[in-house]
């Protein structure tokens, strides 16, 4: 049971993050017929490029300040629930430019969401700018440049998310340059839908201090004894990859062996309505299917606070929040706070 630990998330895509029966009354309110993208209480999908036409399509059903505003909150409401201290929220101004909110209502309206939830539970959180590899390497580089200039003390970070198979990293890196030289911390979406190339690709040429995904460095030694070597963080969420077919089954989830090889590691959710799970379902399955025991799902978290994009004075008060509920090994009294 993995109930009463105390847990981390840096990677969760917050349009990604709506229940579909959320969806639903946005369809309802906004007169939009919800068929193309939806299947009875779940969303429709086949393979990887239809789960990103529909997540662009349920993007398309927060509208305003305010829809941006409830559904972040209550997502980070169902985290803290969950005993969940610390969330990174991945965020995409182009959808907010999309359907005609602009990038700061957008951001405004999730900017919101968490004051509104750190206040009821005490969850700290922060934003994740991404730029949507299929929309182009122009609105990526658009993306950063927002984030750069963005004086949101939330907007900590800068990622690339979307359709993995467009063009190549160097198509993109200047957009990264961008993040960097703003003292953004970066991630980027590698090794999901292709192989240990694009890690090395991102690793080479964005210099990320984590990769979103990147479990398919499995498929090259050299690369994996490169991550264990450099501490930089994978950010694996194995219900995604199941769903997405990137692995028949949990058990052949290269997880465990990137763990046993030295590489940095945590658990995320991804977009957990899409793929029927939740931050809670992934540490379940980390115990219950994967076989990880409780020090290691909270060395997994912990590394997950370790690397987190935020200023050390709220690194230190996270960390000793965490270390203070972990029970000594052999003690396996509730460790809740
Ligand atoms: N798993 C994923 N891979 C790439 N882009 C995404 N956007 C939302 N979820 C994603
Ligand atoms: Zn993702």
């Amino acid at each position: 049971m993995t109930t009463h630990l105390l847990k981390a998330e840096i990677h969760c895509h917050i349009e990604g993050a709506a229940p579909p029966a959320l969806a639903l009354r946005q369809a309802e309110k906004y007169g939009v017929d919800p068929s193309g993208f939806m299947a009875g209480d779940g969303y429709a999908w086949h393979d990887f490029a239809e789960f990103i036409q529909a997540y662009d399509r349920v993007a398309a059903l927060f509208r305003t300040e305010d829809d941006y505003a409830l559904l972040t909150e209550s997502y980070l409401l169902d985290l803290a629930a969950i005993n969940t201290i610390y969330s990174e929220i991945i965020v995409s101004p182009d959808h907010g430019d999309r359907i005609g909110l602009g990038a700061d209502a957008y951001l405004a309206g999730i900017t919101d969401g968490i004051l509104s939830a750190r206040e009821k539970t005490g969850i700290e959180a922060r934003i994740i700018v991404t730029g949507e590899r299929h929309f182009g390497p122009e609105r990526v580089v658009a993306a950063a440049e927002y984030a750069a200039r963005s004086h949101n003390p939330l907007v900590t970070g800068f990622n690339m998310a979307g359709e993995e198979r467009m063009g190549r990293v160097a198509d993109y890196a200047r957009a990264f340059d961008i993040a960097r030289d703003a003292g953004l911390g970066l991630t980027i979406h590698a090794g999901e839908v292709c192989g240990a190339f694009s890690v090395t690709d991102a690793l080479d040429l964005v210099r990320p201090s984590r990769i979103g995904h990147g479990v398919r460095a499995i498929e090259d030694a050299a690369l994996v004894a490169r991550l264990a070597e450099t501490g930089v963080v994978l950010e694996v969420c194995p219900g995604s990859n199941i769903a997405l077919a990137v692995y028949p089954d949990f058990e052949s989830h290269p997880l465990r062996r990137l763990r046993e090889a030295g590489v940095r590691v945590c658990l995320n959710s991804d977009d957990p309505p899409f793929f029927r799970t939740s931050l809670s379902r992934e540490y379940e399955i980390a115990a219950g299917v994967m076989g990880f025991g409780t020090a290691e799902i909270n060395a997994m978290t912990r590394t997950a606070l370790e690397c987190a994009f935020v200023d050390e004075e709220t690194r230190g008060r996270l960390l000793a929040r965490f270390d203070e509920s972990v029970q000594p090994a052999g003690e396996d009294a509730p460790n809740l706070r």
